[in-house]
């Protein structure tokens, strides 16, 4: 479903995606762990052309994100859910998961938002998916933090997408409600055969939630395996701090982030 070879992306001095391989099959929850600027944001826009990469290879359900000259035709097949739900909040929650059907509605339709009655029942089901049906009519800005991101869960699940590429999508949110968000999005990932790219700062929800977890470090993948093999070592390695653009080895993170990381924090 995704396939990406030797991908780069830089900023002037800053090369922020050094050579990314990369893989992800229809249905895989695979999350993407990293310290804060190693990357992962910068991969995930790179996949539905937010932001554009400069070399290598990046397939996305059979397209060509390098060469594609269709965005529309991309982000139908792609959807983002943010740390901000961007719901918006005067609209009642069905009308905010509706807006998921925008992008395979014609412009007249789209511009006058006219769902159809096949548009409603699906943003009905995916609400039901996030367990929200009993809120379909409440305007968002009457729900939780938690159940704001669950609307921008169905909403994403509304696009019919063969991708979700979610940033930190509990950074907000506290244990419990992270939780229960991931939980959802796992599930429907699974059930609709979705392939989900979660960044999160959180170790021991990636161990908990992720079919498999890839790690970032300095732009590079430093760990790819399965949840369950996600050992200390390969912790470390994750969040070893870069010792400069040409480093190789990097600098070891002191005791406390160490700890900080092995209890499964926010490293
Ligand atoms: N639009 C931009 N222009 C210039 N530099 C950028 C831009 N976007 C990101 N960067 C730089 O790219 C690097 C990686 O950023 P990115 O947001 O991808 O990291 P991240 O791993 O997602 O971090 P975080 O966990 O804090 O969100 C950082 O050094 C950042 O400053």
């Amino acid at each position: 479903m995704i396939h990406v070879r030797q991908l780069t992306k830089r900023y002037g001095d800053n090369a922020v995606l050094r050579g990314i391989d990369l893989d992800a099959a229809a249905g895989e929850f695979v999350v993407v762990l990293g310290e804060s600027g190693a990357g992962k944001s910068t991969l995930l826009r790179c996949m539905n052309r937010l932001v554009a990469a400069d070399s290598g290879q990046l397939r996305l359900d059979g397209i060509d994100v390098m060469q594609c000259g269709d965005t529309r035709a991309l982000r139908r097949r792609v959807a983002m859910i943010f740390q901000h739900h961007h719901v918006v909040p005067r609209l009642t929650a069905l009308k905010n998961v509706l807006t998921g059907r925008l992008g395979a509605m014609s412009t007249l339709a789209s511009v006058l938002h006219c769902f159809r009655d096949e548009d409603v029942a699906l943003a009905h089901e995916c609400l039901a998916r996030v367990g929200l049906a009993h809120k379909a009519h409440e305007r968002a800005d009457a729900l939780s933090g938690g159940q704001m991101q669950r609307v921008g869960i169905a909403r994403a699940l509304a696009q019919q997408p063969r991708v979700i590429l979610a940033d930190e999508p509990v950074a907000s949110l506290d244990p419990h409600t992270s939780r229960k968000v991931l939980q959802y999005l796992r599930d429907a990932s699974r059930d609709l055969g979705i392939t989900v790219l979660c960044n999160l700062h959180q170790v021991d929800y990636a161990r908990a939630f992720a079919d498999r977890i890839v790690g970032l470090n300095g732009g590079r993948v430093v760990f790819d395996g399965a949840a369950g093999s996600l050992c200390q070592s390969a912790v470390d390695r994750i969040y070893r701090h870069p010792a400069g653009p040409a480093d190789a080895g990097g600098i070891a993170p002191p005791p406390a982030a160490r700890l900080v990381v092995s209890s499964g924090a926010r490293a």
